[in-house]
């Protein structure tokens, strides 16, 4: 098979190609920008494979930078763009199901393939745009199967987050997993244990942004992943009852965290935290996920409060109400969004009086009082009950200081 339009991105990397080629070697475009073309998907990166050892890539290009040398992989900068080449190599010794540390680089294009961890994964395609299918890829991505090359158990054993990769291609494609593939899983399942859970998040979060979470779900407790990722294992019967929701669309990180959580009955920050720190998630999304969180359940008693607007900010409120439109009790977004902009200051920075100024005027020194009177003009702004100007700020700052003393 052919591909007659070659897009945009490949075009760009074909002089590295040939490059690679006029010097003797043979050079491939190779996995998932090659299926997601087929696809018609956008393509992200685009990787090249080659014949060609890491020392010889870099004897032929001129700008190089080694990203992953011990693994085969040379990046060459070309027009401003970085692309990865990797030597064609075979994962022979495997230690820990972990990719291994050390690789062994071969010359045959058949070799790398057949240790690619899926069917759909270890097309290539050369210079010409013609498709080199050793595995049935074709077939597989045309039925919309999910399919481990070769002996799954192998390639499982090699690296168990492959397991995680099925799942999460299948959601996130729509596609079946095959029945082999499937029970070799669920057998390995165990081996996840051994993966690094930053890698395992990464599939979790593809997974369920997937077309088809729903079924990512489904996989992810009949196989027994589940068993082996962070604070899920005792959480069977939650996990079940969100994989047989409808209308389950998850648009983003943000809302994918506050929604498990939430649905897995982690609702405190206190909770909520132990959950997320254990997946190693970045302290930006816990800190919002735990903001959204504590909007949720205020949407759900229908007592958000203007004070919760100002506090939570507008993201953390949109991911909330997503949320909640999940579980089925979301507000209006426009009515949401109005709220969030009738407040007279989003943030303590639009105050208009600081510590310096009262400092100055009112001839009182910095310390506790000083936060406590600055906290009370803030909250009154925000309430509406005193108009945000310097003036007025003042005054009041007065009054408080004298009911104060
Ligand atoms: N555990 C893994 C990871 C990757 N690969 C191979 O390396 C390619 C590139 O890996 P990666 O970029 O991680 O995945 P993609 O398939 O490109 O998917 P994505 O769109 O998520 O990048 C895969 O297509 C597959 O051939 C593999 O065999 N086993
Ligand atoms: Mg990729």
């Amino acid at each position: 098979m052919i591909i007659e339009k070659i897009p945009e991105e490949f075009k760009r990397a074909l002089p590295i190609l040939n490059t690679l080629k006029d010097a003797g070697y043979e050079a491939y475009f190779v996995g998932g920008s090659v299926r997601d073309t087929l696809l018609g998907l956008p393509i992200h990166d685009v990787d090249i494979a080659t014949s060609a050892y890491p020392e010889e890539v870099k004897q032929i290009f001129n700008k190089t930078v080694d990203t992953g040398i011990e693994h085969g992989t040379v990046m060459v900068l070309d027009h401003g763009e970085g692309y990865e080449i990797t030597t064609f190599r075979t994962e022979s010794t495997y230690q820990d199901y972990r990719r291994p540390e050390k690789v062994e680089f071969v010359r045959s294009l058949q070799e790398d393939l057949k240790r690619r961890d899926l069917t759909i994964n270890a097309l290539a395609m050369d210079a010409a745009g013609e498709i080199i299918d050793l595995f049935d890829g074709l077939t597989d991505l045309k039925m919309k199967v999910i399919r481990a090359v070769g002996d799954p158990n192998e390639r499982f054993n090699e690296d168990a987050l492959r397991m995680m990769r099925a799942v999460r291609f299948g959601s996130q494609l729509d596609f079946k997993m095959d029945s082999e593939t499937f029970m070799a899983i669920k057998k390995n399942a165990h081996l996840l244990e051994k993966i690094a859970i930053e890698r395992i998040h990464v599939e979790w979060v593809k997974l369920l942004l997937g077309k088809n979470p729903n079924q990512g779900i489904k996989e992810f407790l009949e196989t027994n992943l589940y068993k082996y990722s962070p604070k899920f294992e005792n959480k069977l019967s939650e996990l079940k009852d969100i994989a047989t929701m409808s209308h389950l669309i998850i648009p983003d990180e943000y809302v994918a965290w506050t929604f498990i959580s939430y649905k897995l009955g982690y609702v405190t920050s206190n909770e909520s935290g132990k959950l997320m720190k254990e997946w190693k998630l970045s302290n930006e999304l816990i800190k919002h996920v735990q903001t959204a969180l504590k909007c949720v359940e205020k949407i759900k008693r229908q007592n958000l409060q203007i004070d919760d607007y100002y506090q939570a900010g507008l993201s953390p409120l949109k991911t909330a109400n997503i949320v909640a439109k999940l579980l089925g009790f979301g507000i209006d977004d426009a009515l949401l969004e109005s709220q969030y902009n009738a407040l007279p200051i989003k943030d303590k920075a639009e105050l208009k009086i600081n510590g310096g100024i009262l400092i100055k005027k009112l001839n009182i020194k910095p310390g506790p009082q000083l936060g406590k009177i600055l906290k009370e003009l803030e909250k009154e702004v925000v309430q509406g009950n005193l108009k945000n100007n310097e003036g007025n700020l003042i005054k009041k700052a007065q009054d408080l200081v004298s009911t104060d003393n």
